[in-house]
């Protein structure tokens, strides 16, 4: 049994005005400190939609109809460093479910994709300034990215694998479709 582990997440519907990322800055209220962040990353998953469904020839608002009520969320992951790695995920392999994830690497790293080609897990290369955007998968059938496109962009499998002596922590900003 791996004690001393602990992942924690807290999840933040953007649809209802929900909660508010904690600021950390004194004299900032939470509500300056979350708006900006949460606002561009809805922005930045909209004009990602667009731009992926124009490169496959897509009319670019083909789908805005769908996310009129809008089933997405920001979500904060928190890692603690676990003191056996090579018994532990920090989440196991899974496909993302809705329409699109965005998040980035941090230099602590530990996310691992799927390679379709022979199997094989790979580290993602922690790029500073860059995101990662993973492709929403089948599960949600009429709702996802991978549908949309008629399987051209494919949702890849992957995990986190935690770290023995630093602790992660990850913003992800969830897009999901009308439900
Ligand atoms: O924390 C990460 O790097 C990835 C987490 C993830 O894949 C997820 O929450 O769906
Ligand atoms: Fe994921």
């Amino acid at each position: 049994m791996v004690t001393g582990f602990k992942m924690t997440s807290i999840t933040l519907p953007i649809q209802n005005e929900p909660l508010w990322l904690c600021s950390q800055s004194p004299g900032t209220s939470p509500h300056e400190a979350g708006a900006p962040l949460r606002i561009n990353m809805s922005r930045m998953s909209n004009i990602l939609c667009n731009t992926l469904h124009t490169l496959k020839g897509l009319p670019a608002d083909r789908f805005h109809g769908f996310f009129k009520d809008q089933t997405s969320y920001i979500r904060l992951n928190h890692y603690n460093p676990c003191p056996s790695p090579h018994l532990a995920l920090g989440l196991g392999r899974h496909q993302d479910s809705g329409v699109l994830t965005i998040l980035n690497e941090d230099d602590v790293g530990g996310l691992e994709v799927k390679r379709k080609t022979d199997g094989k897990w790979v580290r993602v290369k922690s790029t500073p300034d860059a995101y990662i955007i993973n492709i929403g998968d089948t599960t949600q059938r009429r709702k996802s990215m991978q549908v949309w496109t008629n399987d051209e962009y494919e949702s890849v499998e992957h995990r986190m694998v935690v770290n023995s002596e630093r602790e992660r922590m990850k913003l992800l900003l969830d897009a999901g479709a009308s439900a």
